[in-house]
């Protein structure tokens, strides 16, 4: 459980996250919705510590990690996908997945003469991973392309793909739709699922589809102003007089095109 207790980071004098409180249960998908502006990449990139706060506290499991670093982070299981670095266009993807554990034996100097039989072994097993993680992908026929010549949704899914190298627990995806076909968009859907079904993973996901937010996320929390308004089911979020005054204000004609923001 990570809780975000009356969290505030300004720019200059501007609140872009002002007082934000809400809480993400292990286990879930959490969508974070909002108008344009509403500060849900800030939030997100203060909860995953690439940006300082201002004030407020965050906790996971009941440690404060106000404020961490986001290597830090990343040795507890959380992290948002573009702490890892991102692809290297002219390796295969496999040899991507490969890069992301870091800290293989063969990077030092001693390793290369001594550790040779660790070194292949270490290959070997990150090899069977980086095998098993496009097959779970269901993308096993790109392991050999080069991570340059794919499409963006299929990027977007090796970013996933990145984040099981690393057995994450808590994942944080910023606009993982943006750009993605539909049909690439519910691969990527159901591989998030799965990760949560099958091995636990908790994912926060901000997202602009309403699509791709009904069918993955509960809880939805709504946020307009740099302010948590309502956290519940997509359904009553939409149903929320707060929420649909948030997304009229920024010139929406009724509440139905919530559902389409
Ligand atoms: N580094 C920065 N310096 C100054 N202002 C910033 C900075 N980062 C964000 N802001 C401002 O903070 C506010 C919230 O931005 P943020 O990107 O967090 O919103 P968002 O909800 O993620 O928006 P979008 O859905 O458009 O991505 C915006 O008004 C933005 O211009």
């Amino acid at each position: 459980m990570i809780v975000v207790e009356n969290l505030v980071k300004t720019f200059g004098g501007f609140r872009a996250v002002d007082g934000a409180s809400l809480s993400i249960a292990e286990g879930s998908i959490t969508g974070l919705i909002g108008p344009n502006g509403a500060g849900k990449t800030t939030l997100f990139n203060v909860i995953a510590g690439v940006l300082q706060p201002t004030s407020g506290r965050v906790t996971m499991q009941g440690h404060d990690i106000t404020g961490l670093a986001p290597h830090d982070l990343f040795h507890r299981g959380l992290l948002r996908t573009f702490q890892i670095a991102h692809e290297f266009p002219s390796m295969s993807c496999r040899e991507n997945l490969m890069m992301v554990p870091g800290g293989q034996s063969g990077e030092t100097l001693w390793n290369t003469w001594f550790g040779r039989k660790r070194i292949a072994d270490e290959e070997r097993a990150l090899k069977a991973k980086a095998d098993e993680v496009l097959d779970f992908l269901t993308v096993s026929h790109l392991a050999d392309h080069k991570a340059g010549q794919i499409s963006g949704g299929q990027k977007k899914l090796l970013e996933l793909g990145r984040t099981m190298m690393v057995d994450a627990k808590i994942v944080f995806l910023d606009e993982v739709g943006a750009g993605v076909n539909r049909t690439l968009l519910n691969t990527i859907g159901d591989a998030i699922i799965r990760l949560n079904k099958e091995r636990g993973y908790t994912f926060v996901v901000i997202e602009h589809d309403m699509d791709f937010i009904e069918r993955l996320c509960d809880p939805v929390i709504c946020m307009a102003e740099g302010k948590v308004l309502a956290q519940g089911t997509l359904a009553e979020i939409k149903a929320n007089e707060q929420v649909i005054e948030a997304y009229l204000g920024t010139g929406l004609k009724n509440k139905d095109q919530v559902a389409t923001v």
